[in-house]
């Protein structure tokens, strides 16, 4: 299947989408805020984990506040020097810049291939194509880097170890939101030997951008993502039936919290649904690191957070690989991976 940006530059002039690639907006689609979009959540990180007991204590909550009203949330002050931020991005844009022979090599069969680029999601099952080309790797608990650009191995080594360092700061907070210990969420889903997989998006520009999507409304399978944007906006998130702009800013994080979270937390924090649209000039990138229980780990609600008489279990446990697996082998489609264990009050 040809990439979205092999489609635009082979097509000098292009000036309308193939039809392929042509989404029918619903009707319901619900209106987009317009709010200012600073009211998503702001976590300071630093106050996390060298602040007084007192603004720790408030990050905290903060912290708890954003996943359960949004689930979705800005870090800053997050120690992962902007340097390294540039440079992974400019490394992702470079390994995009390779002949589609090079990249080619990368082009798995096997949606678990450790490192996959592909177009769309999932071309197998997708009906309508996505105005998006990615670079899938798996970076932990084995660490897996194309051999080209020369300077992608380094730079991503370091950007995975970084986002892991931050990684288990914000999870850490998190579990202690949940009422649980610090490491709780750590043990219970053995993240030592989880993945955390590397995605980058790219989205070239579209003649029609309006007609084209670059993500459709979905969830992150995982338990926690960690997001930049190479400046260009394009990313919108679900709050309260209406869709808010999330700017790319410089140096911060996005953090979305995935299905995974969902489910141990009992419902207590939604995984939040978000969608990427494409424009017109400007290619615009994303680079999300995901981060997810070991695969033979069962996933279930909390013992701790789950009351028989007044909150019974919400969802069915089930084993990462196969929630993972579920997900990927299908369309990439708002919350349906997650409808399938939810169980309904009797
Ligand atoms: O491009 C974006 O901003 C969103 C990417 C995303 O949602 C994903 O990779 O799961
Ligand atoms: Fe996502």
């Amino acid at each position: 299947m040809i990439s979205i940006k092999a489609l635009v530059a082979e097509s000098t002039g292009l000036t309308s989408i193939p039809p392929s690639y042509t989404f029918t907006r619903s009707p319901d689609d619900e209106p987009v805020s317009d709010d200012p979009e600073d009211s998503i959540p702001i976590v300071d990180f630093s106050l996390l984990t060298s602040g007084t007991p007192d603004q720790r204590s408030k990050t905290i909550d903060q912290l708890g506040k954003a996943c359960q009203d949004w689930g979705f949330f800005r870090v800053i002050n997050h120690g992962v020097p902007e340097s390294l931020m540039k440079a992974m991005t400019d490394a992702c844009g470079e390994f995009f810049n390779l002949t589609e022979e090079e990249k080619r090599e990368y082009g798995g069969k096997y949606l678990l291939d450790p490192i996959r680029c592909g177009t769309s999601f999932n071309t197998s099952v997708d009906k309508v194509l996505f105005w998006r080309d990615f670079l899938r790797i798996v970076v932990h608990p084995q660490f897996h880097s194309p051999t080209k650009p020369p300077a992608f191995r380094e730079i991503s080594l370091e950007y995975t170890k970084r986002t892991r360092e931050l990684s288990k700061g914000l999870l850490k907070g998190i579990s202690m939101s949940l009422g649980l210990g610090d490491t709780y969420i750590e043990n219970a889903l053995n993240l030592e030997s989880g993945l955390q997989i590397l995605i980058t998006n790219l989205y070239p520009p579209c003649p029609e951008p309006e007609l084209a999507m670059g993500l459709p409304p979905h969830s992150d399978h995982g338990l926690l993502t960690l997001l930049i944007q190479n400046g260009i906006s394009g990313l919108q998130v679900q709050h309260q039936s209406k869709w808010v702009n999330v700017n790319s800013t410089p140096n911060a994080f996005v953090v979305n919290i995935g299905d995974q979270m969902e489910i141990m937390s009992n419902g207590k924090y939604k995984s939040a649904v978000h969608r990427a649209f494409v424009n017109e000039k400007a290619t615009r990138m994303s680079i999300a690191a995901f981060f997810t229980p070991s695969l033979d780990t069962i996933v279930s609600p909390a013992p701790e957070l789950v009351h028989r008489e007044t909150n019974g279990p919400a969802y069915t446990g089930i084993k990462y690989q196969d929630y993972m697996q579920l997900h990927l082998s299908n369309q990439l489609d708002g919350k349906t991976s997650l409808d399938h264990l939810r169980i309904l009050p009797a």
